[in-house]
């Protein structure tokens, strides 16, 4: 792989060595390039190995086999302090910051550039107040980091991290303890901070819609550990996410672009057409109603975003229901052995 490839794997295989002979590969022939300025997000089920390839990428485990390099050398030729100037590490663990203030944190994560010994120049504390800027952790930097709630936590761990001027950022679950506002807040964060600095970032997490909706690229690890990367896009349409995704009482719908239930399953196919705010919320909303959204059904909904959005249900024979607000779409979808109104009688 060439060009602005900065973090790449070749052929390799994440997994844990019992004994001096025994190894159990849990991910493998991982063969994957992180871009500048690209946001990659790491999915999977439960225990299908993202912290375990995480931890190999970031070399903080020994690889079974095959090779990461990281700006073009391979990562286990580089020293720590090497490895800190280009690429920065936020895991999800809470760890013991004593009294230490966000802005005394984010000044640590300059290590890797200052060395122990050297205190702080004027330019290194320029860098720590832009970190704390760009992390929108500004307004934090003079409270105990003890005292901040998970959010304002995982903004100043950003801050650190960005401190050290990285090439890579590699975040492990950062949106685990988040609730939906700040998980939403920290994506943006991350994108924006992607599109305009060039860094590279590669984050593990479990919400798969946030990730499609925000990643350049998802890196997708099945069970049993199958590794595929793709555009969001393109492992959504082809089925890839759904078959990893695939449980006992949840899938992913792909047509819809949503998770569904056991009860969801199976219900009768929809057509769902319109703009695509209102369609997206369509979609849902047949979901809810138990029915599947497929591109091509004997019913169809045409929606019209507005204040409240408008929808007609058209039935195979051309006969219609029309009515506004999703609440009624639902109730109307729900129903729909009740007849609709042949086009011949409506006015
Ligand atoms: N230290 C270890 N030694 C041996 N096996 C391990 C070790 N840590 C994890 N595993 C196993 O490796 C597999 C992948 O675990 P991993 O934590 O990487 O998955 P994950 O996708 O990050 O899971 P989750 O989404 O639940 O965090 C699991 O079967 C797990 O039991």
């Amino acid at each position: 792989m060439t060009g602005d490839v900065v973090l790449e794997a070749v052929g390799l295989v994440a997994g844990y060595r019992s004994g001096r002979r025994r190894s159990t590969p849990v991910v493998a022939a991982v063969t994957a390039g992180l871009r500048r300025g690209r946001l990659v997000c790491l999915l999977g089920p439960n225990g299908a190995g993202k912290s375990t390839l995480l931890r190999t990428l970031v070399g903080s485990q020994p690889a079974l086999g095959g090779s990461v390099r990281l700006d073009g050398t391979e990562l286990a030729a580089l020293s720590a302090r090497e490895r800190a100037q280009r690429l920065a590490v936020v895991l999800t663990d809470r760890v013991d910051v004593g009294l230490l203030t966000a802005r005394d944190l984010v000044a640590i994560g300059r290590t890797p550039r200052t060395g122990w010994l050297r205190s702080l120049r004027r330019d290194d504390l320029e860098v720590v107040e832009w970190a704390l800027g760009a992390a929108g952790a500004a307004d934090l930097a003079h409270r105990h980091v003890d005292e901040l709630s998970d959010g304002e936590r995982q903004r100043v761990m950003v801050a650190r991290a960005l401190a050290q001027e990285p090439a890579v950022l590699v975040l492990d679950e950062p949106t685990a303890f988040l609730d939906l506002t700040r998980r939403v807040e920290l994506m943006v964060l991350l994108r924006r901070l992607a599109d305009e600095t060039g860094l590279a970032v590669l984050m593990s997490m479990h919400d798969l819609e946030l990730a499609m909706r925000t990643a350049d690229e998802i890196w997708l690890v099945h069970p049993g550990g199958r590794f595929q990367a793709g555009a969001p896009e393109d492992l959504g349409a082809d089925g890839s996410i759904a078959s990893a995704y695939a449980g006992d009482d949840i899938r992913f719908d792909h047509a819809a672009g949503t998770f569904v239930t056991d009860e969801q399953r199976g219900g009768l196919p929809v057509r769902v057409d319109g703009d695509d705010v209102a369609v997206l919320w369509a979609c849902r909303a047949a979901a809810r109603a138990g029915l599947t959204v497929t591109p091509s059904a004997p019913h169809r909904v045409a929606v019209e975003s507005g204040p409240s959005v408008g929808w007609t249900l058209t039935g195979p024979g051309g006969a219609t229901s029309t009515g506004s607000g999703f609440a009624a779409l639902v109730d109307r979808l729900k129903d729909l052995d009740r007849p609709l109104i042949p086009p011949d009688i409506e006015k």
